[in-house]
């Protein structure tokens, strides 16, 4: 990332400090160096403020009023028994011990279930079959003891995270608050995928592409050092859950971590099986180790630093080590059934759904940031999903079974639903709060800006159980647009949708670097590039398909600026833009009269009921007309530039559809 210049409009992370200790790792034939032209672009940035463990718990918390009477660190709880565990037969335990096995051995140390802690150690360990080679491997790891802690219940995983995890806090509502550690957003440049002869052929490598390979012997050096972390520890938390309510598509999944705040996010984040579901759950078909308090080691080939997520889609896993972000499971995730489900002739969506009354079903994309979760969330509509949904020959589903939504600033008046479910069960990372009230303060930055609450899908009000429904009647596509140069809502034709959504546009304010006042264009493939498996075409092919057999209509909204650019325009208001989101639902805004843009070649409308008419034309809102016109020019011109990786791409079968895509971008 060199520099960070940005003239080109490209998004780049702030490079954490590098003080490596230790001189760069040249590694073998294959193993990359990640300059920024070669790696898809993120929308995930994150900001430290602090240098040592100490100043980040410093940070969490903040003093009461002069008047509060406890003392400094005082009112932990303290000395909860240990969790009972929910019974499951030796045959679960066998499993976990597989999954536990490292490479040398054919299981793993004997688990037991409970908690370690608790007075009866009942020793109903899983009985060691004979490794073929016993006397080679014997060690004393494998003489270990590993208690496992099998899908427990939120109230357990509080008392875990509270007895155990400094940084665990119940807030005045009753969410645990967590902290993340060093890593407060994703890390996409330290995401590997396994290049086998298989995915060789079949996934998307190269320029743009998120997927940076690494060979089989390397993830298998990452899998031993996390699995044995994990038996080195007393116990280990292992989630068996569900992804994708639909029903024939479902996948199972089993997550291995450290951390009860991993356990009680996954828990709220995959779909949870019931009692019976979880008796017969048999094998995983996809197994994560989440050892991310624990670093890769740097000189294994293919790491350029402590951290790696590295997916073995031949193996079914997926190994963690030196982040304990826990949007990296989710996200994870979400890349495997990017690859398993256009298997299927399924298309794995990056977008938030809902459903009106009348079974009217929306989608919204939009890159990090741009308002899938707050909008989707609509007290008027049934929420289906925030974020990850697949679309099939019968509909739409969600994969997750909760959300996961930005807190900061987050507001009781403006996103009520949100703000209720910040509640018992509620996972809430990285906020500060006040150190006696255990008040949250949602404007508080000091940990990160990316504060998040996880929680489980039902505790939004008018949420649909299952999170399924009919084939969508709009696309919607989000862009938050800090130039401040694209309309509110523009009406598409198909071959504008699939231009936008192959472009994936978006600005953010960079806002966390001193000095930067210029916004910050993204593009990023599907609005999803860092998860998504195959060529961006394949999944604009099957959207187009789907779209046009549905009659779907797409729209371009921008939850950005207008009147100017960040520093002089404003940030649309979020009531306008529901009122616009209202109005492509209700079907009144198909009804309206339009009129197109220059440039950009968009459909605005004349009139939206409840917004200012002059917003709707971005240019009457700037005073001064040059500076649009400039702005415009400039924007449109880095369309153009993104663009150009996909020209010599045809979309799908119909040459046809490609020119009209072509021919769908900025004009000038
Ligand atoms: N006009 C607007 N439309 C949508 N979101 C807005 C708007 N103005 C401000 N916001 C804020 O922007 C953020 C959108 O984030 P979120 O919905 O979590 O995005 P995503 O789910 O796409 O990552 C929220 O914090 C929301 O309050
Ligand atoms: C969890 C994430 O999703 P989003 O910001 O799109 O809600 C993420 O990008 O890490
Ligand atoms: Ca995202
Ligand atoms: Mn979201």
């Amino acid at each position: 990332m060199a520099g960070n210049g940005n003239t080109d409009g490209e998004f780049s992370f702030s490079a954490a400090a590098a003080r490596d200790a230790l001189p760069r790792i040249t590694t073998e034939k294959g193993a990359k160096s990640t300059t920024s032209s070669d790696v898809c672009h993120d929308d995930t940035a994150s900001r430290v403020n602090f240098q040592t463990i100490d100043q980040l718990h410093s940070l969490q918390k903040k003093r009461s009023a002069p008047t509060t009477p406890l003392k400094e660190g005082g009112g932990v709880v303290m000395g909860t028994s240990g969790p009972t565990t929910p019974v499951s037969g030796e045959s679960m335990l066998q499993s976990v011990s597989a999954s536990l096995a490292s490479l040398t051995r054919e299981t793993g140390p004997k688990v037991i279930r409970g908690d370690p802690t608790s007075a009866a150690k009942v020793m109903a360990h899983v009985p060691q079959t004979p490794t073929s080679a016993p006397a080679a491997d014997v060690s004393d790891s494998s003489l270990k003891f590993t208690h496992v802690l099998h899908n427990l219940s939120p109230a357990e995983l509080y008392e875990q995270a509270i007895k155990y995890e400094k940084g665990s806090f119940v807030t005045s509502t009753g969410a645990l608050a967590t902290l993340s550690g060093a890593k407060t957003g994703r890390s996409p440049k330290d995401k590997r995928v396994v290049k086998d002869e298989t995915t060789a052929s079949e996934l998307w490598w190269g320029k743009g592409s998120p997927n940076i390979e690494m060979d089989e012997q390397s993830f298998l050096v990452n899998r031993e050092r996390a699995v044995d972390y994990l038996n080195s520890l007393d116990k280990v938390f292992v989630n068996d859950q569900y992804l994708n309510w639909d029903p024939e598509n479902r996948i199972k999944v089993r997550i291995v971590s450290a951390r009860a705040y991993h356990s009680l996010f996954m828990h709220n984040m995959c779909i949870r099986p019931t009692a019976e579901e979880l008796e017969n759950f048999g094998t995983p078909d996809f197994t994560i180790y989440n050892a991310g308090k624990f670093p890769c080691n740097r000189f294994t080939h293919y790491m350029t630093s402590s951290t790696s997520v590295d997916i073995n889609l031949g193996r079914r896993e997926m190994v963690i080590l030196g982040t304990q972000y826990a949007g990296e499971m989710k996200k994870g995730l979400f890349g495997v059934m990017h690859y398993l489900m256009p298997k299927r002739k399924i298309l794995s969506l990056h977008s938030g759904c809902n459903m009106g009354k009348e079974g009217d079903v929306a989608l919204f994309f939009g890159l990090s940031g741009t308002g899938k979760t707050t909008l989707s969330t609509d007290h008027n509509r049934y929420l289906i999903g925030d974020d990850e949904h697949c679309w099939s020959e019968t509909g739409v589903s969600n994969i997750e079974g909760g959300c996961y939504a930005k807190c900061i600033d987050l507001s009781r008046e403006k996103e009520p639903d949100i703000w209720n479910a910040i509640k018992f069960g509620t996972v809430l990372e990285n906020v500060v709060f006040d150190e006696h009230t255990r008040e949250v303060d949602y404007t508080d930055k000091s940990v990160t800006e990316n504060t998040r609450a996880a929680y489980p899908i039902e505790y939004i009000p008018n949420s649909k159980i299952p999170c399924v429904g009919p084939h969508p009647k709009n696309v919607i596509l989000l862009a938050c647009d800090a130039f401040g140069v694209l309309p509110p809502v523009s009406k598409l034709d198909l071959a504008q949708t699939m231009y936008h959504f192959i472009s994936g546009y978006t600005a953010l304010v960079a806002g966390t670097e001193e000095g930067v006042k210029e916004p910050r264009a993204t593009f990023s493939a599907c609005f999803g590039a860092a998860f998504i498996m195959l060529h961006p075409t394949k999944y604009a092919a099957m959207l187009a398909e789907k779209m046009k057999a549905q009659g779907a209509t797409g729209w371009l909204v921008n939850t950005g600026w207008s009147g100017g650019s960040y520093g002089s325009g404003s940030r649309i208001k979020l009531a306008y833009t529901r009122k616009i989101i209202d109005a492509i639902h209700s079907g009144s805004l198909l009804n309206a009269t339009y009129q197109k843009t220059e440039i950009f070649g968009l459909e605005i409308p004349n009139e939206v009921e409840g917004v200012p008419s002059e917003i709707l034309e971005p240019m009457n809102a700037w005073e001064d007309k040059v500076a649009y016109k400039d702005t415009l020019l400039k924007l449109a011109g880095l369309f153009r530039n993104n663009f150009e990786t996909f020209t010599s791409h045809k979309i799908g079968e119909d040459g046809k559809l490609t020119e009209e895509i072509l021919a769908a971008g900025p004009n000038f």
